[in-house]
């Protein structure tokens, strides 16, 4: 009896004995014996990063770069800080080079022709800014429109920067000359001329230019100097990696904040400048120019609408539709936040160049005075800036020899055939490199000194090919102009009012990446009025 079950219970009903559907045997059987949550989780991570370095090969092919990356987040940490000696390490690495942070599989193209196919290759690629440059601009910003799209768009912002109408903006900036470097003048003399860093100066400055060159006198003193302050939140947003959504109290969430304040600022100007545009006000600000040709626009469709007879003369150059206050804030914000970390980065280095070579600065001290027949209080003019050549070289120069923005990303939206051998697949990021062709040895001789010379009697300004500073192709910079022009009358003007010495640091040749590039020790300077 003692081998029958004795309970009279069911032999399913009990417990240790339980029904087997299937039953593996052999190695399977001695694997799933002992398969715990825990191992089947190991499992699947081993699974994960086998995938992500298979995949990562896979892309990479016979690109240069890492034999096998970190697993997942591969050189994150060093993306959050980046350093300059890794980019160029990179560039010295190969015309071609590769990394993959996360998910994101990074190329980086060295050589000027590389850089110059990416920047030419709208059917392959488009600007992909960082991604939560979409939510600082608002995803239906106009500087994500592609093709078509983004070529009709830009037309109607043209306008904007013809000779006309930057010399309606020339005293807007000159307003704000004058009331800088009587503070910088002020903070050096409280400081008793001990040389403080003054890259935070030229940021402030550079906000306070381009907000007053933008929306005039739209905008209060105190909302300036607000987005002065903030500003620095939106550039350290701008991380090449973010988290998918905005955590709050992250570098995001505070840029987030900061972009908010200034799209409702400028939605205010907006409306102001329509109602002045309206009313019959001059031009004196970029948004103005706008407002105007949207208006003009407007009334021209009005009357063939209505019928009445039109000369051709009377059509606007360019149709524009009508964009309501945040549009019109959201365009505006899109200049900010080209122009602001750039411009910030010239105007530090091009201020500690001109200490560095008095040389230099004399002759632009020299030709800016003679130009204005000795009248430091001469206002600024077109005609003043066409007759500024050497200065032109000097700006120039610095552009060259430390241009702001290194390296622009675009993404790569279709296969994209780069060259014999390799294609670069749809959904990486391919970065074409500023540097590398302004510091080609064969455009320009001893490339790696400042030397605005070259652009005088030299060849440099027959290197176009090398002068990626703004980039080029459909998306090259909208405010390469304004932007040269701004720099000339800002060392101009500075040269023939102030003398200004910087106290050299170890650090001072050194770069630091800051979304743009400044001096590692943040410029020391002091101001003293000329006599
Ligand atoms: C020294 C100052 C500046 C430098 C070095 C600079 C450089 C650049 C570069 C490299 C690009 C990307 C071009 C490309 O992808 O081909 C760009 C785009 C752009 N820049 Fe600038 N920039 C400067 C100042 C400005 C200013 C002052 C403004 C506005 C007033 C501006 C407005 C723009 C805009 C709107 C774009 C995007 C154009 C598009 O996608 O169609 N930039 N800039």
């Amino acid at each position: 009896m003692a081998s029958v079950n004795g309970s009279f219970a069911s032999p399913s009903a009990d417990a240790v004995i339980s029904p087997r559907l299937f039953e593996p045997t052999g190695l399977l059987a001695s694997v799933l014996e002992d398969f715990t949550v825990w191992k089947a989780l190991l499992t699947l991570f081993i699974g994960a990063v086998i995938y992500d370095q298979f995949r990562y090969l896979w892309l990479k092919g016979s690109i240069v770069g890492p034999a096998w990356k970190l697993p997942f987040m591969g050189p994150f940490l060093q993306s959050v800080n980046p350093k300059f000696h890794e980019y160029k390490a990179k560039w010295d690495s190969g015309e071609l080079s590769c990394v993959s942070v996360f998910h994101k599989f990074v190329v980086i193209a060295s050589s000027r022709d590389m850089s110059r196919k990416i920047f030419n290759s709208p059917t392959y690629v488009k600007p992909c800014v960082v991604d939560v440059a979409h939510k600082l601009l608002g995803a239906d910003n106009w500087v994500f429109l592609d093709g078509k799209d983004h070529v009709d768009f830009r037309k109607g912002l043209n306008g904007l920067f013809t000779r006309q109408a930057l010399s309606c903006y020339l005293p807007r900036m000159e307003e704000v000359y004058n009331e800088y470097y009587a503070r910088f003048l002020r903070i050096s003399k409280e400081n008793n001329c001990k040389p403080t860093p003054w890259m935070p100066e030229f940021r402030e400055l550079m906000c306070a230019v381009s907000c007053r060159t933008f929306v005039g006198h739209y905008i209060t003193e105190e909302a300036i100097q607000k987005i002065a302050d903030d500003y620095y939140m939106i550039t350290a947003a701008l991380e090449l990696v973010n988290f998918p959504f905005i955590l709050p109290y992250t570098k995001a969430w505070y840029g987030k904040k900061a972009a908010d304040m200034v799209l409702a600022e400028f939605a205010k100007c907006a409306a102001k400048s329509k109602a002045n545009m309206a009313a019959g006000g001059e031009v004196s600000c970029i948004m103005d120019a706008w407002v105007k040709a949207q208006q003009d626009s407007a009334k021209y469709r009005e009357k063939l609408a209505q019928g009445v007879p039109v000369d051709t003369n009377d059509k606007p150059p360019q149709l524009l539709r009508d964009f309501t206050d945040y549009e019109i804030s959201q365009t505006i914000f899109t200049f900010l936040f080209a122009s602001q970390d750039a411009t910030s980065a010239a105007s530090t280095w091009l201020f500690q160049l001109m200490a560095d070579r008095p040389d230099v600065l004399d002759k632009v001290r020299e030709e800016n005075l003679r130009i204005r027949n000795g009248n430091v209080q001469a206002p600024l003019t077109m005609e003043l800036l066409d007759n500024m050549t050497y200065t032109r070289a000097v700006v120039k120069e610095t552009l060259r020899y430390r241009p702001p923005v290194i390296m622009v990303p675009y993404l790569v939206k279709k296969d994209f055939p780069i060259s014999e051998g390799v294609t670069v697949s749809k959904g990486s990021m391919i970065i074409p490199s500023v540097w590398p062709a302004c510091h080609d040895e064969d455009a320009y001789p001893n490339a790696d000194s400042f030397d605005p010379d070259r652009w005088i009697s030299g060849t440099a300004e027959q290197q176009t090919k090398n002068w990626l500073v703004f980039g080029t192709g459909p998306h090259y910079c909208l405010g390469q102009t304004y932007a040269q022009l701004n720099l000339m009358a800002m060392i101009g003007k500075a040269s023939m009012e102030m003398d200004w010495e910087h106290t050299p640091t170890p650090e001072s040749e050194d770069i630091k990446v800051f979304a743009t590039i400044f001096p590692q020790d943040d410029c020391l300077l002091s101001f003293r009025p000329r006599p």
